[in-house]
């Protein structure tokens, strides 16, 4: 007889484990490591899904007497998880604290879902599904598509008038057969004999398949391109970090790593921090080769993802896109690996599983034997230093594109623009240099990294700022619905004309946000255009595309937006760049906010001067001869590293140590910290259980968190600071299935590195 370790589907601290089902021996052979079974649970039996992860001979000897209950049946006939998956499963489980199902789960889109679609077989139902909705799609021929219209015209002969109705209205853009009826009476004649000469192709439609109306050819490339490109092909590292100045190229290196990784058979993922603020980069990477791409992101249809699953999973599409989420789809033959802008903090999931792409897709490809290239101008600080001590590959391109010279950057000290009796929010420097921009008809990034109006309300009779009545932070004066929103919990609250405390009338508004700048801007510079990107403005579906669109046909003169404006954007006519305020950033209480800044006023200083004209670059802050700051302001990169790794050192931050947060929220204040000081005492027991006492001083005591109260929901956290990771891992598991741990009543999180600490 034979035993399946089953995980059951279900997700809590309690249940994170396989347990043990006999299978009976008529059902051997049905039943592998990877398929979903129901079995019996708990006292009622009750029949739960689950996972098969192991199979094991029976021993009756070892059983201890106590009567194993049996498998119960199959759901499918054939595993739904492969082996490569399961282990990545199992990795995340033991080194991330995310349940086991929780990561099975991310392996299936929408509907495929195996917590929703408990007992269905789910890939034959949707291979159905799939045929029977599947609309069939006519297109040109990729070699016929940069054709004149009467060059097109002349494939056929003269007489085949049908058919030239046809070629007609494909020639503006891939048609259904739908379509092409309503248009043209009885054309499948018509349609079958141009397919046969090969000039129209014949697809499934799939609206989020990008199939390019015209290939780019690729440039040559630089010299340091190339060697780039052959240490790397040369080399049998698993790991490459590609560090290149912000313009120098690395998107092309990327291109041309896939096509060599293409030609080899492997599947290739190329990851971005977020889909729709890198339409750019999806287009390169479509436009350059003549396959079907799978573009992954939150937005596609359920129907769209689980295609796209089905194919990737048939090898039938071999490029795929995406944000972190798409680490999850079920390659086969994966070839190589690429993080664009890796130093990008979505990397790192914020939601159950709290996975980090860039480990999870190192553990990928050693399973398959592929490559991972992590590609940033500001590399995080974990990536250099793993590539400084030899970890990855170090590959740099020090250098922009055909010499282009980094743009001149400039500090202004707001203080002294105070001093002088300027109290806008735009310094002497940086307004003339705008003006400058629009008399010259060149294009202007703004950097503000506050959206809203006012930032906050305050009463200067008593003090009193004015709060959200359901969280410990202030409101935010928004002018578009004159009302005042809180950002954390987006409660809304009107205008009020007298103090809420002390009912005094001297109620003064303050700090300014993106969206009183714009209006300031429209005033101060009356015939400039001014679009705005933030999440107040950027709701809508097309929103990001769209204005990024408008800004690349030089239909506006001033770009201003939050972080969003900071993306790896490529515009030729953006000469200069302005950071209204960087020590909005730099003062965030967080042990990462040095290496934020350093990589935001980086990265936005780089979108200026790409094209032919030599970029301008200026910084406001109030404290003009922070580290940051200067380091930034010389482009110097390894200069900003030097300092901070020796921070980070001294003070056994990340890499030098791995962070656990332990996280606890409820209703009510005493017993959310209440629970947090009982999982405190139970990390003690275990240290001492260990004889590790000593470790006891990685451990920070329970302690709320910086807003303790987030939609009337109170927090409390425990942090870990250690070097001792396994040791530690093994003590959050077992506090996780602890006795006490099971009369916790706060929502409890464990989150390692997490994206802020406190
Ligand atoms: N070999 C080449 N020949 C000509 N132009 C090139 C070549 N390689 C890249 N370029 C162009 O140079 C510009 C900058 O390249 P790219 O966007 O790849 O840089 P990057 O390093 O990815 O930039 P960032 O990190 O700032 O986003 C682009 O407009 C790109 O088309
Ligand atoms: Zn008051
Ligand atoms: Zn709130």
């Amino acid at each position: 007889m034979k035993i399946a370790k089953v995980y059951i589907n279900q997700t809590n601290f309690s249940m994170d484990r396989p347990f043990d089902y006999l299978i009976d021996r008529e059902m051997e052979s049905l039943i592998a490591v990877g398929q979903r079974v129901m079995v019996p649970f708990g006292y009622g039996n009750k029949p739960l899904d689950g996972v098969v992860v192991d199979i094991i001979d029976f021993n009756a000897g070892e059983s201890n007497g106590y009567k194993l209950k049996k498998v119960l049946g199959v759901v499918e006939n054939y595993p739904v998880m492969s082996c490569e998956q399961l282990k990545a499963c199992e990795w995340l489980q033991s080194n991330y604290h995310a349940f086991f199902m929780d990561n099975v789960n991310a392996y299936f889109p929408g509907t495929l879902n195996i917590k929703t679609k408990k007992d269905s077989d789910l890939k034959t139902r949707f291979y159905l599904d799939f045929k029977i909705k599947e609309t069939i799609q006519y297109s040109l021929a990729c070699e016929y598509r940069d054709l004149s219209l009467d060059q097109v015209l002349e494939l056929t002969p003269k007489n085949a008038i049908k058919q030239a109705e046809i070629l007609k209205y494909l020639y503006t853009g891939p048609k259904t057969r739908e379509e092409l009826k309503e248009v043209i009476i009885n054309p499948n004649q018509a349609i079958k004999s141009l397919l046969t000469k090969g000039i129209l192709l014949e697809a499934a439609n799939k609206e989020s398949y990008v199939h390019p109306k015209k290939l780019i050819k690729k440039p040559d490339l630089t010299p340091d391109q190339k060697n780039i490109l052959s240490e790397f092909s040369n080399s049998v590292d698993r790991v490459s970090l590609l560090h290149g100045v912000t313009g120098s190229g690395k998107t092309e290196i990327y291109l041309n790593m896939m096509e060599e990784a293409l030609e080899q058979g492997g599947t290739c993922l190329y990851l971005v921090p977020e889909i729709s603020l890198t339409p750019q980069t999806i287009n390169r990477i479509t436009e350059r080769f003549d396959q079907k791409a799978a573009v992954i992101h939150s937005r596609i249809s359920d129907k769209d993802k689980v295609r796209q699953y089905l194919e990737i999973d048939k090898k039938e599409i071999k490029i795929i896109i995406g944000a972190r989420s798409a680490v999850f789809s079920p390659f086969r033959d994966l070839g190589l690996i690429i993080i664009d802008e890796e130093h990008e903090n979505t990397y790192k999931s914020q939601n159950r599983p709290r996975y980090d792409t860039i480990p999870l897709a190192c553990k990928l490809a050693e399973f398959f034997n592929a490559k991972v290239v992590l590609g940033s101008a500001t590399p995080s600080m974990v990536s250099y230093y793993k590539a400084s001590i030899g970890a990855y590959r170090l590959l740099e391109l020090p250098n922009r594109i055909n010499c282009m010279e980094m743009p001149r950057t400039e500090i202004v000290d707001m203080r002294e623009e105070i001093k002088d009796g300027n109290r806008s929010f735009l310094s002497k420097a940086l307004y003339s240099r705008i003006k400058d921009r629009l008399d010259k008809g060149e294009q202007t990034i703004l950097f503000l990294n506050k959206r809203g109006y006012y930032s906050f309300v305050f009463c200067r009779s008593c003090g009193y700022v004015i709060k959200c009545k359901k969280c410990d932070v202030a409101m935010t004066y928004h002018g578009k619905t004159n009302k005042m929103i809180c950002h954390y919990c987006n409660h809304t609250r009107s205008v009020e004309d007298t103090c809420p405390e002390c009912k005094s009338n001297k109620i003064k508004y303050s700090g300014s946000g993106t969206e009183r700048v714009q209006a300031l801007l429209e005033k101060y510079f009356p015939a400039a255009r001014v679009l705005r990107m933030d999440t107040d403005t950027m709701k809508k579906k097309d929103s990001v595309q769209k204005t990024l669109e408008l800004f690349a046909d030089k239909k506006a003169d001033i770009l201003l937006g939050t972080q969003m404006v900071t993306k790896g954007f490529d515009f030729e006519n953006v000469t200069l760049v302005g950071v209204l305020l960087a020590d909005l950033t730099l003062n965030f209480p967080d042990y990462r906010s040095s290496e934020r800044t350093f990589q935001l006023l980086t990265q936005v200083a780089g979108r200026a001067g790409r094209g032919t004209k030599r970029g301008e670059v200026v910084i406001q802050t109030y404290d003009p001869g922070n580290y940051v700051i200067n380091h930034a302001k010389c482009h110097d990169y390894k200069g900003f590293y030097d300092k901070e790794i020796s921070f980070r050192k001294t003070h056994e931050y990340p890499p030098f140590s791995r962070l656990f947060y332990v996280g606890f929220a409820g209703d009510d204040m005493k017993s959310v910290k209440k629970d947090c000081e009982s999982y405190h005492r139970q990390i003690k027991v275990e240290l001492e259980k260990r004889n590790q006492n000593i470790l006891i001083k990685d451990v920070y005591p329970p302690s709320p968190s910086g807003i303790i109260r987030i939609n009337n929901r109170y927090r409390y956290y425990i942090l870990i600071k250690t070097s001792r990771i396994k040791e530690f891992n093994d003590i959050i598991r077992a506090v996780n299935f602890s006795d006490e741990t099971k009369k916790i009543k706060s929502t409890m999180i464990v989150d390692v590195n997490p994206n802020a600490v406190f």
